[in-house]
């Protein structure tokens, strides 16, 4: 089975679209914060402010100055930025410092320390949307995870260590192993997965011989390789030893970008509703 996105966004943007009716003439608004951003940074913001543009909510780009911190408490403040996204790299300025001094309510990526530390800690925070589109596939394409053994290749921040607590959830009951670059057997605790979930950003870093036959396997990677996406997973040859398997591009990429938008939407409400 191909797990494709396309289905699992359209459904998203759906309920995004009922909502915006019930907003009538009021709009969220989703800054892009960046600092000389690279090709595949600009090809991902130019994604979002297509989205943007599709859902009629306008998405506004914004050049770090000097003073990267008095902006970031400028839109803070100001009631018509529901979501504010710090465009990675951030170059030249200290990504860490700016990612916390966002309000956890403008945070809609997830990256600061109140909504990571919500994902351990309970409801009302944003989790990384790429980490919650994994979740969001297996769920949608009937899945089960409760008791699978599920082996995620990366522990950045933005995936592989959120993602890991999101398949522990009660509820979600996943059994965790996160792999990453000093891993002992690591093709071993590949071909161990039920559910294999490759977040590395290598071009063709899992081939077939890491993978169990009938295994699930779920591509993070977003590679630009001359000017084209690719995923982490040999495809062509993985596929053949999965039940299912996601596509790069039009798998976790596509839904990832609707749920950025899910969480904007939310941000709006809990806005307007007073939430600061
Ligand atoms: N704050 C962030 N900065 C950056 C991110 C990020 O997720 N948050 N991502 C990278 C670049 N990147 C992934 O590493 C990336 C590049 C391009 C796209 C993109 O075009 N997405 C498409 C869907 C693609 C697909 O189908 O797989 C879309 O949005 O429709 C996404 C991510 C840079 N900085």
């Amino acid at each position: 089975m191909l797990l494709e996105g396309a289905p699992v966004a359209k459904r998203i943007y759906s309920e995004i679209k009922d909502q915006m009716i019930r907003f009538e003439a009021k709009k969220p608004k989703l800054v892009l914060y960046c600092s000389h951003p690279d090709d595949s940074t600009q090809s991902y913001m130019r994604s979002i402010v297509k989205r943007g543009e599709k859902l009629d909510i306008p998405v506004e780009v914004i050049e770090a100055t000097e003073k990267p911190f008095e902006q970031i408490m400028q839109l803070n403040e100001d009631p018509a930025v529901s979501g504010i996204m710090i465009m990675h790299p951030l170059k030249g300025i200290d990504e860490d410092i700016v990612i916390k001094s966002i309000s956890p309510l403008k945070d809609v990526e997830g990256r600061g320390p109140t909504n990571l530390g919500g994902i351990v800690m309970g409801e009302g925070y944003y989790a990384p949307p790429t980490a919650e589109a994994v979740i969001e596939i297996l769920k949608f394409y009937n899945i089960a995870i409760r008791g699978k053994d599920i082996t995620i290749l990366g522990r950045s921040t933005t995936v592989g260590k959120p993602l890991s607590l999101l398949f522990l959830k009660k509820g979600i009951d996943g059994t965790v192993t996160v792999c990453h670059s000093r891993t002992h057997g690591i093709q071993e605790k590949s071909r161990a997965a039920d559910i294999l979930v490759s977040a590395v950003g290598k071009t063709g870093f899992v081939r077939e011989d890491w993978v169990k036959e009938g295994a699930v396997v779920i591509d993070v990677g977003i590679n630009l390789v001359d000017g084209k996406i690719v995923g982490d997973v040999d495809f062509e040859n993985v596929k053949e030893k999965t039940i299912a398997i996601t596509p790069v591009p039009g798998g976790v990429g596509t839904v990832t970008t609707a749920i950025l938008f899910r969480h904007l939407v939310e941000s709006f409400k809990r806005i307007l509703d007073g939430g600061i």
